[in-house]
């Protein structure tokens, strides 16, 4: 049996996504409050595989989620990606013109946000996630408050949908790493489908410097999916630059890695897993 720590109750997307990539093994959740739960679940107990969402097509990236991986010490083991889609639910004695507020995870609130706009009326309250506000509204028979989750968490605790896919843009969809203890990552991962690589790095304050690194990537043929910087918190100015690559050459891969080295500072590998 697999225990995956989540951020999120029965029914939030990370359970969902929990679901679809350990489709057809036996797997129990550890339901977490926070990202930093989740990790923490990790760090008590190696056993134990975390599951957290990376970047959203509509909302952007989780920044904190990269800064708590590359602290942790976990390895990414995998990916995979979920079409995201929103209903807008309450107690079934409810209608749309008794809610006065909307609760839901920030990032499912963003991904809402036209929706919203058009019902100003009602104030929006951030909630830890999607289906822990289903099941708070359900719990507490709460009247005059919806939530925005998935349908099927909208179900699985009995509130009515008043809207069905009330996200800004259909193409939305959030990515999710797979993650281990280093020292159990090889169980967890098909090392002969090794096909993407999640690196991390800062470079010098030279000129050129993160286009040379980008430059020798491109020459070993290495593709490049994201991008993404983040501050270096008590160095003004400087960044952290997380990259992520795929492939089909594996020593053409652990040659670039080799190649970029010396023009790197830090350089760490997040994790070398399947892409989805
Ligand atoms: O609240 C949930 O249901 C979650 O799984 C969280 C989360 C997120 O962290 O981005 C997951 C996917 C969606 O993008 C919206 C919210």
């Amino acid at each position: 049996m697999k225990r995956i720590a989540i951020q999120g109750f029965e029914g939030s997307f990370h359970d969902i996504t929990a679901h679809h990539y350990f489709q057809g093994e036996q797997i129990q959740m550890i339901c977490c409050a926070t990202f930093e739960e989740v990790f923490e679940q990790m760090k008590n107990d190696p056993t134990v595989i975390g599951l957290t969402a990376i970047e959203n097509t509509i909302a952007g990236s989780l920044l904190h989620n990269y800064e708590l991986l590359l602290q942790s010490g976990m390895t990414v083991v995998g990916e995979d990606k979920t079409h995201i889609s929103h209903c807008l639910c309450c107690l079934p004695s409810q209608s749309i013109k008794d809610i006065k507020e909307v609760h839901s995870h920030p990032v499912a609130l963003m991904q809402c946000r036209k929706y919203l706009s058009q019902h100003q009326n009602m104030k929006i309250i951030e909630a830890d996630d999607t289906a822990g506000a289903a099941q708070w509204i359900a719990e507490n028979q709460v009247t005059g408050v919806a939530a925005i989750c998935h349908a099927d968490a909208a179900k699985l605790y009995g509130l009515t949908i008043l809207e069905n896919n009330i996200e800004d843009n259909k193409h939305n969809y959030t990515r999710f790493l797979v993650l281990s203890d280093p020292r159990k990552a090889d169980m967890l991962r098909p090392i002969n489908e090794t096909n993407k690589s999640s690196l991390v790095f800062s470079l010098p304050h030279e000129e050129g410097s993160l286009s040379q690194v980008l430059s020798i990537l491109s020459f070993y043929t290495m593709q490049l999916t994201k991008i993404q910087s983040l501050p270096i918190i008590g160095r003004e100015w400087e960044y952290m630059f997380y990259v992520d690559i795929t492939y089909d050459n594996l020593v053409r891969y652990r040659q670039a890695v080799d190649a970029i080295i010396p023009l790197t500072r830090e350089l760490k590998i997040l994790g070398e897993y399947k892409a989805a």
